[in-house]
């Protein structure tokens, strides 16, 4: 007798049956309920990896908060040159006609708009609410909301003036939340629209200097990942980019107090150009990728920092699956580094603060 046989009539014998063929239809239901399952669990994997429909830019309204300057005006420009209708969100009047004619060198048509709108977003949500409404009432329902007006001010945390956490926390945070607010209602109804959250590098990890941006940057993600899911059904994706340091006047202005320590930390993911990142950005937005991110570093640390974050396509979850241990290695070695710069600077200081007591 051979072992198959030996086993099946141990099977026969225990279930008191006297041929094993008998067993048949349950083996039988027992694939085919398998195979249900598998499919099914399948399915639940693969459902939120199915991409979203590209948005069409050409003739799309696109409000760009922060469009007068730096990544903001870049992404303006992105979308004009792809025939967008643009409203430029931000402060100050000269900057946004300035914009205003720069952006108009673009033009693919001669029916294509650039409209100005001066308004503090962190200030009131009834303002913010009624500049959206005007804009909408000129030129039409907004396709594409871009939360990119953001300042940044970086110094050691006791060094900090107290109501800059405040003040960064209203301009990051609220001045995105309010304009989205002001939109997704009307994006609800027509069942679609992107939008779209400025983060940074430092909305991924938190760096020496950053205790009072980097929280703000922060919040942008949980604000995205909660939307997301509230937004999915109706068509309307999310999009939060992290970019790198970027040669904008915003950079300028935050380099004049930047602690060596966060100067020297930033330098690992070196400078971008603002119309380089714009045009990823965009592209990421269009295509309704929940993340986008700027070169390699970039890359690594969105793989890194994926955590519950929605997928947008089945390549993305695979690199995720695949990289996340390997990255993890290569950050280890990051943090190192950082360590030893924030240790050689407080060296540095306590010697030339000992000099200067000697002399
Ligand atoms: N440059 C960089 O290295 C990086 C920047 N980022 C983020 O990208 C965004 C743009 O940065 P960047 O281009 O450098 O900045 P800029 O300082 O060059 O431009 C900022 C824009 O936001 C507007 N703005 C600022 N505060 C307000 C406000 N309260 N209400 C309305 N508009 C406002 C400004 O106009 P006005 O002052 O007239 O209001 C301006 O148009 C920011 O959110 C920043 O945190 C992220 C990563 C790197
Ligand atoms: C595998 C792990 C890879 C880790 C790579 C780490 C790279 C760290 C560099 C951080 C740079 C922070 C830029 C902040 C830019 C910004 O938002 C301000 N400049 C705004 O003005």
């Amino acid at each position: 007798m051979s072992s198959e046989e030996g086993l099946s009539s141990t099977i026969t014998d225990w279930l008191f049956i006297n041929s094993w063929w008998l067993l048949l239809p349950f083996v039988m239901l027992l694939v085919v309920a398998a195979f249900i399952v598998a499919f099914v669990l399948l399915l639940y994997m693969i459902s939120p990896l199915i991409s979203p429909k590209p948005l069409k830019l050409n003739g799309a309204h696109v409000v760009v908060t922060g469009g007068s300057s730096g990544i903001g005006k870049c992404i303006a420009v992105e979308c004009y040159r792809q025939g967008a209708f643009i409203t430029l969100v931000a402060r100050d009047e000269a900057k946004l006609l300035q914009a205003k004619k720069e952006l108009e060198k673009f033009a693919i048509n001669d029916k294509q708009v650039v409209l100005c709108i001066s308004v503090d977003v962190s200030s009131e949500y009834s303002q913010v609410e009624s500049v959206i409404k005007q804009a909408q009432e000129k030129l039409g329902p907004v396709d594409m909301l871009v939360n990119c007006a953001g300042m940044s001010i970086s110094a050691k945390f006791e060094e900090m003036d107290v109501d800059r956490f405040k003040k960064l926390m209203e301009v990051n945070y609220l001045g995105s939340v309010y304009p989205t607010r002001a939109v997704i209602t009307t994006m609800k109804e027509r069942r679609m629209g992107r939008i779209m959250f400025v983060s940074s590098q430092a909305g991924q990890i938190g760096l020496f200097g950053y205790t009072a941006y980097s929280p703000s940057k922060f919040a942008l993600r949980g604000l995205a990942e909660s939307l997301q899911m509230e937004m999915k059904p109706y068509n309307i994706y999310v999009t939060v980019a992290y970019p790198p340091d970027t040669d904008t006047p915003g950079l300028a202005q935050e380099n004049k107090t930047k602690p060596l320590e966060t100067k020297l930390i930033s330098e690992t993911s070196g400078v971008c150009q603002p119309d380089q990142v714009a045009k990823i950005i965009v592209r990421d937005a269009v295509q309704g990728n929940f993340n986008s991110s700027v070169g390699p570093d970039g890359y690594m640390l969105s793989a890194l920092t994926c955590g519950m974050s929605p997928v947008t396509s089945i390549t993305e979850g695979l690199q995720q699956i695949v990289t996340m241990g390997l990255f993890r290695t290569i950050a280890l070695f990051y943090l190192g580094s950082f360590d030893s710069i924030v240790r050689r600077c407080m060296i540095q200081r306590e010697q030339s603060k000992a000099a200067d007591k000697r002399e």
